[in-house]
């Protein structure tokens, strides 16, 4: 006849420390065990030789292994535009990595079907997806950000075809992906205000919208219509950031203005929204970027400009969290 004692004594040491109870009654040994902080394939392992350690004790008909996990509260943030190619994805980039170094575990979803760039930028694009059954295993950046994008979901040139629930199913699976500890995801939207946007508001629900814009007023014409549907959808918007401000001519030193100047902290003003910060427009930022040495990394010149808008993002998640 065995006891609670008897299971408990059969469970190997190394795994004791997480067993926090283990009854025995009537041939069912009942065990739980706390997997916080463990991956998929680590508590399916715990479990296994759970159940093969206490199973081999006499008496022991049942074994049955409950394993709690850690509840993590995870905070989404969408990064959006009105316009293609205005630095979406470089800003959701770099602000993750730079939230990375001051100590948040940040994940990143590459939501933009049509343009998905987030493993050129975080220098994963030559790593397969990988997946447990249904679920994917998002890949680890060098960086301490993780990323799954839906370019490793669908054939190049194929997103046009790809309408409403294929669009909704491919965004499910990035976002209920194996994200483990990982406290905030930062979704790189696709530009403008199509299914996948509509699809990401619906279903999951940001803490927080950023929206990009160069200062020029077309791009804010855009800028602005994205904010309203983020209001409309109640995600309330974290703030404008202004990309590809003044361009610093390498050669002379002379600071030019392409795209115009301080267009965005104007409208920002204007339609009250915060304003995040600026980001000049500058060949190191583009080069870092195609190496996937995202400037925020490294102690580059622009590491600076993201962190600023990062710890302006970091205290408006700290806020919402209340
Ligand atoms: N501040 C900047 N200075 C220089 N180049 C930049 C800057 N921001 C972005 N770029 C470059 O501009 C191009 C477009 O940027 P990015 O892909 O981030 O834009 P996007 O808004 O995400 O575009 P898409 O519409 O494809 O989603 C990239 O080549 C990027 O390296």
């Amino acid at each position: 006849m065995s006891s609670d004692k008897d299971v408990t004594a059969a469970i190997p040491p190394e795994l004791s420390g997480m067993v926090k109870s283990a009854k025995f009654r009537d041939g069912v040994a009942t065990i739980i065990a706390d997997a916080g902080g463990l991956g998929r394939s680590a508590a399916a392992q715990l479990q296994r030789e759970l159940e093969e350690a206490v199973g081999a004790v006499e008496g022991v008909d049942e074994v049955r292994v409950a394993l709690m996990a850690d509840k993590v509260q995870r905070q989404i943030i969408a990064v959006g535009s009105g316009k293609g190619g205005v630095g979406k994805s470089t800003l959701t980039t770099n602000l993750a990595v730079a939230l990375a170094n001051q100590g948040v575990k940040v994940g990143v979803v590459d939501a933009d079907i049509y343009g998905p760039s987030q493993p050129l930028l975080l220098g994963t694009a030559n790593e397969k997806v990988r997946a447990e059954g249904q679920t994917l295993i998002p890949t680890e950046s060098e960086f301490g950000v993780k990323v799954l994008s839906m370019g490793q979901l669908i054939e190049p040139g194929k997103a046009i075809a790809w309408r409403g629930p294929m669009v909704g199913q491919a965004l499910a699976q990035l976002m209920d992906a194996d994200w483990g500890d990982t406290e905030l995801l930062i979704v790189d939207l696709p530009p403008g205000t199509g299914d996948v946007q509509l699809t990401m508001l619906q279903k999951f629900k940001p803490a927080g919208a950023v929206v990009v814009s160069t200062p020029q007023d077309l791009a804010l014409i855009d800028a602005t219509r994205a904010i309203d549907l983020f209001k409309q959808a109640q995600v309330p918007i974290v703030g404008l950031v202004e990309n590809m401000a003044g361009y610093l001519c390498p050669e002379c030193g002379a600071i030019s203005n392409p795209f115009g100047q301080g267009g965005t902290e104007a409208a920002a003003q204007a339609l009250g929204v915060p304003f995040l910060g600026r980001i000049p427009l500058a060949m190191e930022i583009r080069v870092a970027s195609d190496t996937g040495q995202p400037p925020a990394a490294n102690d580059t010149e622009h590491g600076p400009h993201f962190a600023g808008i990062a710890a302006g993002l970091a205290d408006y998640l700290g806020k919402a969290k209340g």
